[in-house]
């Protein structure tokens, strides 16, 4: 079985697609690294791989657009498990840090250190790439070039770890989703859906989320994306609790779909928190 992650070895992809194939039971995976987000799921789609594992959402920074985009435009595709992963980030290098002018990394670990860097590398460039770890990659060698990225990513690309923990906020945590193709399943404790309304007049996104409101079915997050399709058009991704059984899903999804232009049931599936579970003493 082949299982697509956001490459190379030793992202944060990576520990969450080994974590994830471990709570599915699997054995005898290949993981197979891949060069974005986009071309992870593209792998899926296309069949060359039967698994893929991509961030759909940061704690600090928010949804991950490309996975959200790229779950509307493949309904061929399902959530089959999900993982909430703490983030810990390093500046790893050849060192020493004060000699640090250009640091690399991918967008949201920037993001997600950038008080860090304003205090301590004011004067640093940051220049994005397609990973954490391509960015541990590409400083190996340079004295004056760092990389933000896992310890593991450190040792794995045999750079030094120059400063540890350096993400803003201590809890700093991304939950990633295990996708495969066929069947979206209704059953699970949670839910992930999508839709687009027929009409833009008052009260409509209101009426819409009464659906889930009538069921008792508690949403854990809502977030809009434009439609891409016209200015103040959007498609709302919404995550539910579900309690056991699948009836009241069934329900509000029927109530629902007369609203819709569009809807889309990602899958019903199991998440597990490790970021709790490094909390408990
Ligand atoms: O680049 C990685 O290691 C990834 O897996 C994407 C990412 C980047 C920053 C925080 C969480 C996930």
């Amino acid at each position: 079985m082949r299982l697509a992650f956001l490459g190379p070895v030793g992202t944060y992809g990576e520990q969450a697609a080994q974590r994830l194939a471990g709570l599915e039971g699997l054995e005898g995976v290949e993981f197979v690294p891949q060069q974005g987000i986009r071309v992870v799921i593209r792998a899926l789609a296309d069949g060359d791989c039967d698994l893929a594992v991509v961030p759909v959402e940061n704690s600090v920074e928010g949804g991950v657009t490309s996975c959200l985009d790229a779950l509307w435009e493949h309904p061929d595709l399902a959530v089959a498990r999900a993982l909430v992963l703490p983030i810990r980030h390093a500046l790893v290098g050849s060192g020493p840090l004060e000699g640090i002018s250009e640091v690399l990394s991918h967008p949201q670990a920037l993001a997600q250190c950038s008080l860090w860097l304003g205090e301590q590398l004011p004067q640093a460039l940051q220049l994005p790439t397609s990973s954490t770890a391509e960015a541990a990659r590409l400083v190996r060698g340079s004295r004056f070039r760092g990389a933000i990225a896992s310890v593991e990513a450190a040792a794995e690309h045999g750079l030094q770890v120059l400063a540890y923990p350096i993400n803003d906020v201590p809890g700093n945590c991304t939950r990633f989703l295990l996708l495969r193709r066929g069947e979206r399943s209704q059953r699970g404790p949670y839910a992930s859906v999508a839709f687009s309304l027929h009409s833009n007049r008052p009260g409509a996104l209101l009426e819409s989320l009464g659906c889930f409101a009538r069921q008792g079915l508690n949403m854990s997050r809502i977030e809009s994306r434009p439609s891409k399709r016209e200015m103040g058009e959007y498609i709302f991704f919404v995550d539910l609790e579900l309690p056991e059984g699948a009836a009241p899903l069934e329900g509000a999804i029927a109530d629902l779909t007369p609203l819709c232009e569009h809807l889309a049931l990602f899958g019903a599936y199991p998440l597990s928190n490790l970021a709790v579970e490094e909390k408990a003493p």
